[in-house]
């Protein structure tokens, strides 16, 4: 604990409250630079909940080996998919903010919505910093992880924690950890793929691809590959696919200890070397489409199932802003936003105004 807490701003006598809602992704480089991507790397790779190797093993091996050679190779990669407003896991994380505070005000609810990433910027301190700015006392924070895992989504409880360990008046926090069943999400899922195959034609069969994680971070209690099977399960349902008609696989593998499996990229030649010409591809885990997506699947995996034999490649694109996704959002944040005061609160003399009606109409009742 510090010895002493950030200076408290000054308080608002009758000020009505603000409820927060901090809407959380990964991260991404500032620039697609090799500068701005070893900063980025460095802060990523030195979370424990990210790599569980002891300090002492894995420093050497990241500040020695891994923050001088990845850099360069992973900001070409971030560089062939970087757009003019930026990165795309964060412009479409902003869009996301911004609509799901639309749709919720929509539905009357004043709620504040923040976009955030786990790494570089803006990041959670500085975005419960503006939050606490205007006077917060209540925030959801809304991880975009479908999928519960220790490094991604419990990773945001520990930078809320680190944040809290400053504050002297904390606003009263809650979590979604988990919205992988959520039917909401599922059927955002479904129709995504279903306006995909109406458009591009439909392929033999459907490839959901997640993120992976080293696999023994399973046998040690970690649900994110039950829950990824989970969502592959109800989105197979909700489609209706057969089990021959689609699987699930994990991509990204870092490092030589083995990650879940089976890998998407081998599984892909593989298919294509069995025979399969034409692969419908979606990434279930990802909010929205990014590095890990645009560049891993639709550039290297693509390449890959072409040169084995396949002859359709058909990336569907993440969620994003698609209507149904925020929908679903907006769903998930309303059920953990419950009991909280969002409605829109009219102000003093209203208020005054209307207890004297309630008072008088129950007066009138009384006597009647
Ligand atoms: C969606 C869930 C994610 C899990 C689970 C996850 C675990 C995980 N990731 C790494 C290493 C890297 N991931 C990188 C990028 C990246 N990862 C996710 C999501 C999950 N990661 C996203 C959304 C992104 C995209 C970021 C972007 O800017 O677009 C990278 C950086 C890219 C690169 O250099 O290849 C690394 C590294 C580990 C080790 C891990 C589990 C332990
Ligand atoms: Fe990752
Ligand atoms: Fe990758």
């Amino acid at each position: 604990m510090p010895m002493s807490f950030l200076p408290e701003p000054d308080h608002v006598h009758g000020r009505a409250p603000t409820i927060g809602v901090l809407l959380v992704n990964l991260g991404t480089p500032d620039a697609p630079t090799p500068e701005a991507t070893r900063r980025y790397l460095a802060q990523f790779l030195s979370d424990p909940r990210v790599i569980e190797i002891p300090k002492a093993a894995w420093w050497p091996i990241l500040h020695g080996v891994i923050l001088r050679t990845r850099p360069a190779k992973s900001a070409k990669k971030y560089a062939s998919i970087w757009t003019r407003d930026g990165s795309p896991l964060l412009v479409w994380t902003k869009k996301q903010a911004a609509l799901l505070q639309g749709l919720l005000g929509e539905q009357g609810h004043r709620v504040k919505v923040l976009p955030a990433m786990r790494y570089g910027n803006p990041s959670i301190t500085s975005q419960l910093d503006a939050l606490r700015a205007e006077g917060a006392t209540r925030v959801l924070i809304l991880p975009a992880y479908p999928q519960y895992s220790g490094a991604t989504t419990a990773s945001v409880v520990d930078d809320v924690a680190r944040w809290s360990l400053a504050h002297r008046h904390l606003p009263e926090f809650r979590f979604v950890n988990r919205y992988h069943d959520d039917p909401r999400y599922i059927a955002a899922l479904a129709e995504s793929v279903r306006a995909h195959w109406k458009a591009e034609g439909r392929g033999e069969l459907l490839l959901m691809s997640f993120h992976g994680m080293p696999a023994r971070t399973l046998a040690l209690g970690d649900p994110y590959h039950c829950e990824c099977l989970k969502t592959g399960r109800l989105l197979a349902e909700a489609l209706g696919l057969s089990e021959a008609q689609y699987k699930v696989s994990f991509q990204s593998r870092f490092g030589k200890a083995r990650w879940l499996e089976p890998y998407t990229e081998p599984t892909l030649r593989e298919l294509a070397g069995r025979g399969l010409k034409s692969v419908d591809l979606i990434c279930p885990g990802f909010s929205a489409d990014c590095i890990e997506t645009l560049e891993e699947i639709d550039m290297e995996a693509r390449e890959a199932f072409l040169h084995s034999g396949g002859q359709r490649f058909s990336y569907i694109p993440c969620l994003n802003d698609r209507p149904a996704h925020i929908r679903a959002l907006a769903a998930i944040a309303t059920q953990h936003l419950q009991g909280w005061p969002t409605t829109v609160v009219p102000d003093q003399a209203q208020a005054a105004d209307l207890a004297r009606q309630r008072e008088a109409a129950i007066t009138a009742g009384a006597s009647r």
